[in-house]
């Protein structure tokens, strides 16, 4: 198991590096001295926050550590343990520094160390103390990281589950050392052989913490007749929505009937209790008011107030770890900041949404997979229709044919003319020897007919002159009006362009007609 966390670790470690610590903004920086804590008479209490462990899963989701921290120390806890691993203990970096700023005892940060940057990590975050794990380091290491701890002011812990460990953490120089009673392979339990470790530990050299599934009032009472300095209880506090409530009822000798451990993998989170009144954990904080000692708890210093239960019995063979829920952070998030995503409602989702996508629910990548987006890439598609609204367009466009038929209906004078012109040149022509002149007029025209079209808005009189093209028929008239008033004015003819107006003058002339019949 320890090997897989080591491989997971070692990859979480670089993004972590390039992202950096996220420590809580305005996070408490008091510095409380695990070492001293365990020097005072009586056992420390270190009561640890986890969102589940490898025995039993994920316990709980994403929750609040200051809160459970605060219950805890309200509770008798005299320093905290943050399980910030997430790959076996579901905690995350930004809980220890939430807690830092909840609570004011010496905080120690539970991982698996293999390097200096988690130790820096751990300064950032907030710890004041840090464990490290004989069985995953070598001696060399051991002492480089606990030199460089030291260096930091954090108090340095080696944890130790056998007799080699225990060697390797007398020569780094450890002064404080933690008894694991715990199987590696299985996280089983094994209080006995854990007793039988710690009393191999030297007390004249090393202050002495002992974690070993740790739920009744007797074994710590155990413990501290022993010389134990101090005990981490952890497994035990996680059934409980309020921890404190829990570590109440234990250091106050009130035997608990445990949940038995589910079956590995995820068990359903915790629901808060329906509280009635006053909170659960209160109350038991008051039965539990008994002579105060240093666990801050009923427990009289190295004293026992009633019999308990001995610890669950160790279950014998080899487990597999559940580690189907181990995502490795991708690039783009920042592991100090989340927590592991459950990938399979991540994927459902995705699947769900790809109905092709009836292939087993691939791994995490698949969620990121903008498939169930593409889709959506049909969207711009639907700017077709927005195409068609470009279509009303073109029905506006034949609103613009519409508009030519305005223009039209301007025009049909000069479309009467310009029909002439476009609908029917022949006819055009047909009726230009009616206007002969103007057809040359025309002729020339067609240059300017577009010249003529502004024209044509004069020809919008010629409307006027439309009718005039009964006159028009008159121009023969008016020819011959034309004619005389011709002779008149010979340069006329360059005037034919300007016929038209002209022809407005052979109107003009039509009195001139009167004339003649004077004559
Ligand atoms: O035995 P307990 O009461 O559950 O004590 C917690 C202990 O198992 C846990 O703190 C622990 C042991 N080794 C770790 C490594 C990382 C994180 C947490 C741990």
């Amino acid at each position: 198991m320890l090997k897989k966390v080591q491989i997971f670790k070692a990859l979480d470690i670089e993004i972590k590096k390039q992202k950096g610590p996220a420590a809580v903004k305005d996070a408490y920086k008091g510095h409380h001295s695990l070492k001293e804590e365990l020097s005072q008479p009586g056992i420390t209490v270190i009561a640890e926050t986890a969102g589940g462990n490898p025995l039993r899963g994920q316990v709980r989701e994403a929750y609040r550590a200051s809160t459970h921290a605060k219950s805890l120390v309200e509770n008798g806890a005299r320093a905290i343990s943050v399980a910030t691993d997430r790959f076996l203990f579901y905690g995350e970096d930004k809980h220890l520094s939430e807690v830092r700023s909840a609570v004011k005892v010496p905080l120690l940060r539970h991982d698996f160390i293999f390097e200096e940057y988690q130790i820096e990590e751990s300064k950032i975050l907030g710890a004041d103390a840090v464990f490290l794990m004989a069985a995953l380091l070598e001696t060399e290491r051991l002492s480089a990281l606990s030199r460089l701890a030291r260096a930091k002011s954090l108090d340095v812990i080696v944890e130790i589950a056998s007799d080699a460990d225990l060697k390797k953490a007398l020569e780094a120089d450890a002064d404080i050392v933690c008894v694991l009673g715990r199987d590696l392979d299985t996280w089983e339990p094994k209080w006995e052989e854990a007793l039988a470790l710690m009393k191999k530990v030297p007390q004249s050299r090393c202050l002495r913490i002992l974690e070993a599934g740790v739920c009744t009032l007797q074994q710590i009472q155990q413990l501290e007749g022993m010389g134990v300095h101090g005990v981490v209880i952890g497994d035990a506090l996680l059934d409980e929505f309020y921890p404190g409530k829990r570590l109440a009822q234990i250091l106050s000798g009130v035997e608990v009937a445990r949940k038995p451990v589910k079956a590995k993998g995820k068990q359903e989170a915790q629901q808060p209790p329906q509280a009635k009144g006053s909170r659960p954990e209160k109350a038991q904080a008051e039965a539990a008011e008994g002579s105060k000692t240093k666990t801050g708890g009923a427990v009289p210093t190295g004293k026992a107030q009633s019999t308990t239960q001995s610890p669950q019995p160790a279950r014998k063979g080899k487990k597999e770890f559940p580690m189907e829920h181990i995502n490795l952070p991708d690039e783009t998030t920042n592991p100090v900041e989340t927590t592991p995503e459950p990938a399979a409602p991540t994927v459902k989702k995705v699947a769900a949404k790809k109905p092709a996508a009836k292939k087993p629910a691939a791994k995490k990548p698949a969620a990121k997979k903008p498939a169930a987006k593409k889709p959506a890439a049909k969207k711009p598609a639907a700017k077709k229709p927005a195409a068609k609204k470009a279509a009303p367009a073109k029905k506006a466009a034949p609103a613009k044919k519409a508009a030519p038929k305005k223009a039209a209906a301007k025009k049909p004078a000069v479309k009467k003319a310009a029909p002439a012109k476009k609908a029917a040149p022949k006819k055009a022509v047909a009726k230009k020897p009616v206007v002969k002149k103007a057809a040359p007029a025309k002729k020339a025209a067609p240059k300017k007919v577009v010249a003529k079209k502004p024209v044509a808005k004069k020809a919008a009189p010629a409307k006027k002159v439309a009718p005039k093209k009964a006159v028009a028929k008159k121009p023969v008239a008016k020819k011959a009006v034309v004619k005389k008033a011709a002779p008149a004015k010979k340069a006329a003819p360059k005037k034919a362009v300007a016929k038209k107006p002209v022809a407005k003058k052979a109107v003009a002339k039509k009195p001139a007609a009167k004339k003649t019949t004077k004559k």
